[in-house]
């Protein structure tokens, strides 16, 4: 069955302490109510980095370099209306102090935490290689 592909892209923001941000999706959205990176969808035209950099700026009133995204790991997941296509980028600078615009709760979670937080399941692989990712730096 074909299916369309759909390319999403997402941060890991990190503070000094190496927490990872969290935001809840607001109501009326679909998936509604669980945690995830912030981030969204490339509109046509767009590279994946402006399209992050636009989506952290709309979302939560930051400025991000594009240099100061670091490609990290992938999430590729079927949803029963499209396949996701998800790079996911770390980033550990940024300008301005982060204000959620949409209404979304947000939370800074330490990576042996996120798992406590329900997530969408194209997140989950991501969580998992954060939580290694940190232990690997330990
Ligand atoms: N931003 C984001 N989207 C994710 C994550 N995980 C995941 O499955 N998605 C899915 O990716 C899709 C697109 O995300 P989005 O709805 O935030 O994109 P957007 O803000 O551009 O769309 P919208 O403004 O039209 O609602 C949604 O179906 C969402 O559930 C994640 O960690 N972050």
């Amino acid at each position: 069955m074909s299916q369309r592909l759909l390319l999403v892209v997402a941060a890991a923001l990190k503070d000094e302490t190496g927490r990872i941000l969290l935001a809840q999706r607001p109501e009326g959205k679909q998936l509604a109510g669980l945690w995830e990176f912030p981030g969204g969808k490339v509109d046509p035209g767009e590279t994946p980095e402006a399209a992050l950099a636009r989506e952290l700026h709309e979302e939560l009133s930051i400025v991000v370099k594009e240099e100061a995204l670091k490609p990290l790991t992938f999430a590729s997941f079927t949803y029963p209306d499209f396949h996701l296509l998800m790079p996911l980028y770390g980033c550990e600078s940024w300008t301005g102090v982060i204000h959620p615009r949409e209404g979304q709760a947000i939370a800074w979670v330490e990576p042996a935490r996120l798992r406590d937080y329900p997530a969408p399941p194209a997140d989950l692989p991501l969580f998992d290689w954060l939580l290694e990712q940190a232990q690997a730096e330990l």
